[in-house]
């Protein structure tokens, strides 16, 4: 068990900052901030600058460093750096979803050939302890489905457009001030920021490691108002939605916008909030819900994952390869795709047409298409429509 963790600090942006407030604020025994490596050395350092670093090796190469929280935006640079830790035998604590999504199976092996924790709370949810929980609490449990609101940013625009119809760009500049979105925001809006989430989720959930590439990811980037209109009108939300649903046929995993009634208990997460919905054999039907972006609450799961090292805290894996063989891409699932134009309809063909009507100057379409199809078609045409998942 590690007597007293001494901290390297990766990245001073809105995480990294906000776990160094926290461990300024809560003087707590036996663990001690060393040193913080920043990237640009054209910001103003005022605040305790004896800390800062502009060299990796810094922090990689100081013998009494043996834990670096990897808190940066560039997954490439993460990697580089998360790799070289674990192989000089450092615990690593990190946020990064996308480096994790990406090199998950390789830096978790090494994690455990070195014997050291590679810990990621705040990864997924922001402040919401999601991954401890299936680890911990459900580890003994089969679960059925998980679906999460798992990107802040996202849920926020849909909550803001849905309040009063406004630019869509404004939104996400709101998004980028309050240090919720990603560098690149199209992470977000595009929905691979959930993808590489529920990537992690389903390890720990279902034991089942996907790849990017095998998950379906629907952004909300092309919703129109009357999109809005449309589930209003219906007396829906629309909520981005990362989708695991375990059954006899396999895994089927997506992200996706999803149509949901507005009795059901996800339509009330609002803005930056996020929730996942655990249905399982034993517990039944679960909803962890809090904040899932931002300075504070996302540093507040760092904090937690920094306390469980002092306790020697690493992660079982307990599903781990379970159900590895058993993901199945194929459901069909019924979608509502919108458009102004006929041509952008063109690449979707319907398995079972429902609904084929004219409504103002649009078309709305409700159909029946497999997961796969509709990944294809997607990646094929890159169609400039709003597709979301509908209720059956
Ligand atoms: N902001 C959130 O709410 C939130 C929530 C959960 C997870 N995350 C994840 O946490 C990580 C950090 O996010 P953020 O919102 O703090 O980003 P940010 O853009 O606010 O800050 C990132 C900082 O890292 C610095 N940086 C980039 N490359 C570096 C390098 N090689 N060495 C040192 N510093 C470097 C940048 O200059 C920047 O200051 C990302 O992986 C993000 O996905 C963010
Ligand atoms: N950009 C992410 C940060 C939290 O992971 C979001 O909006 O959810």
């Amino acid at each position: 068990m590690p007597q007293h963790l001494t901290i390297g600090l990766f990245g001073f942006g809105s995480v990294g900052s906000g776990i160094y407030h926290l461990l300024k604020k809560k003087t707590i025994p036996n663990i001690e901030l060393k040193t913080i490596v920043v990237k640009n050395p054209d910001k103003p350092r005022s605040k305790d600058a004896k800390h800062f670093s502009y060299q990796p090796k810094d922090i990689l190469e100081d013998k009494d460093i043996n834990v670096v929280l990897e808190l940066i935006d560039d997954a490439d640079a993460a990697y580089s750096i998360v790799k070289k830790a674990l192989e000089k035998r450092k615990h690593v604590i990190t946020a990064n979803k996308k480096m994790l999504a990406e090199h998950f199976q390789e830096l978790t092996a090494l994690a455990q050939k070195q014997n050291v924790s590679l810990l990621y709370e705040a990864s997924v949810c922001g402040s919401i302890p999601v991954i401890r929980t299936l680890e911990e609490s459900f580890g003994q449990d089969s679960i059925k489905s998980l679906r999460a609101i798992s990107n802040g940013t996202c849920n926020y625009v849909l909550t803001r457009l849905f309040q009063n119809p406004q630019p869509f760009d404004r939104i996400i500049t709101d998004a980028q001030k309050h240090g919720f979105a990603e560098s690149d925001p199209t992470l977000d809006i595009d929905s691979w920021d959930s993808k590489f989430k529920l990537i992690i989720s389903n390890y720990h959930a279902f034991g089942v490691l996907n790849t990017p590439e095998d998950i379906l990811n629907l952004g909300i980037r092309h919703i129109k108002p009357e999109d809005i209109e449309f589930a209003k009108e219906k007396n829906f939300s629309i909520k981005v939605l990362g989708h695991s649903e375990l059954n006899d046929d396999g895994l089927n995993a997506f992200v996706a916008p999803q149509f949901i009634k507005n009795n059901n208990l996800l339509t009330s997460i609002e803005f930056e909030n996020n929730a996942v919905q655990i249905d399982a054999e034993f517990a039944q039907q679960q909803l962890l819900q809090g904040k899932g972006a931002g300075s504070i609450p996302t540093a507040s799961a760092v904090l937690s994952d920094v306390i469980s090292l002092l306790k020697d805290y690493t992660y079982s894996y307990s599903k781990a390869e379970a159900n590895s063989s058993k993901f199945n891409p194929d459901q069909l699932i019924k979608v509502y795709i919108s458009s102004y134009d006929k041509k952008d309809l063109t690449p979707f063909k319907f398995k079972n047409e429902i609904v084929c009507g004219t409504r103002k100057q649009l078309e709305y379409k409700i159909g029946k298409l497999s997961i796969k199809d509709l990944k294809h078609q997607f990646e094929a045409q890159s169609a400039k429509v709003f597709v979301a998942v509908f209720p059956d």
